[in-house]
């Protein structure tokens, strides 16, 4: 038995409808161990072996019937000519993982190393036109899985010249006053995250998010969002929200009920939140964080009534339980 926020105490039930392996901020590098621009250990090397457990143990749940892959998949620091080869061998492991398909997305350090078209094909992403990172899919009956760009509108994975490229330096110009945009330094609260290690989704990209959203809605699915940049400030430093988070959650919104939660990546000592629609913000744990011999993974059981997370050692595990408007949805 589990005690809801509300008050409510409901039976947990026991088999999921399904699970989903989940994993972010792998980092890979075949480089020696390092640390963040905060000082923070970052174990390059050891993030694959990590992966590789994390492949074993969703083998071994019976239930678990894809995972996805959070993003920054290769770390900023492997030499250029290493990128693919680190991709590839990375993209391997997850090839080990027999459960079924690994759904990826783009964080900044991916698009430090390689262009987003040759990272679409590379990752094979299910998207409805060729370079583009952004698609939804439907892995069981009445839910469906959204995985956002969060870095179309960007500074980063964008040619230098490129339009888009251009107005976001445009944008960040605006918001950060620092010669370096990679730092928030003077920045209070929320605008911390105008730093270019940061992006957002554009307005096609937003277009496309509402129309998903309002067929889930009219179908009566249960949406989760994923994305690599999280979109809640109770669930991560502000240093890495997302740009536009806000017009994200507005979308989300506009169709209530359907979004039941949204997981991200990129800020790696992970959070939590729920938001004032219900909806849980959980941002996972890095892998490339873990000292040798410790582990950031997890899997998501869906049932009917909740979201669990079991995470391993460095990542927690957290119970999200659907208000029951969601519950109503689909039943
Ligand atoms: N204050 C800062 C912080 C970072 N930088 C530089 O920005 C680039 C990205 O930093 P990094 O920590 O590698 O980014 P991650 O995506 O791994 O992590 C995101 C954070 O956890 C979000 O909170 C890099 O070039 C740094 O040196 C900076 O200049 N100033």
């Amino acid at each position: 038995m589990l005690t809801h926020p509300n008050g409510v105490v409901r039976p947990s039930t026991k088999e999921p409808l399904f699970s989903f392996g989940v994993i972010a901020d792998v980092q890979y590098a075949d480089i020696p161990d390092g640390r963040s621009f905060l000082g923070v250990p970052r174990y390059y090397r050891h993030s694959i072996a990590v992966l590789r457990r994390a492949v074993e143990r969703w083998n071994g749940e019976r239930s678990v019937r894809f995972c996805i892959n959070f993003g920054d998949i290769v770390d900023g620091f492997c030499p250029k000519d290493r990128s693919l080869a680190a991709v590839q061998a990375v993209v391997r492991e997850f090839d080990g993982f027999r459960g079924g398909p690994t759904y990826h997305m783009l964080g900044n350090h991916c698009l430090y190393n390689l262009p987003r078209s040759e990272l679409v094909s590379v990752l094979r992403m299910p998207s409805a036109s060729p370079g583009r990172a952004y698609y939804d899919f439907s892995p069981w009956p009445g839910y469906r899985f959204v995985v956002l760009d969060a870095y179309d509108f960007s500074a980063v994975g964008w040619p230098r010249g490129h339009p888009v490229s251009a107005a976001a330096r445009r944008f960040l110009e605006k918001r950060n006053p620092n010669h370096d945009k990679n730092s928030p330094s003077g920045l209070e609260g929320t605008d911390r995250r105008f730093v270019m290690f940061n992006g957002g989704v554009g307005e096609a990209q937003l277009r496309w998010l509402d129309g998903v959203l309002r067929r889930a809605e009219r179908r009566g699915e249960k949406a989760v969002v994923c994305s690599h940049l999280p979109m809640h400030p109770g669930a991560a430093s502000p240093t890495g929200l997302m740009w536009n988070y806000e017009e994200v959650m507005d979308v989300v919104r506009r169709h209530g009920g359907c979004v039941v939660a949204c997981l991200a990546g990129h800020v790696h000592k992970g959070g939590y939140a729920v938001d004032d629609s219900g909806v849980h913000h959980r941002t996972l744990e890095a892998a490339l964080e873990c000292p040798p011999g410790t582990d950031a993974f997890g899997h998501v059981e869906v049932h009917p009534d909740r979201l669990r997370l079991v995470g391993s050692d460095r990542m927690a595990s957290t119970e999200m339980l659907l208000s029951p408007s969601n519950e109503l949805a689909s039943a």
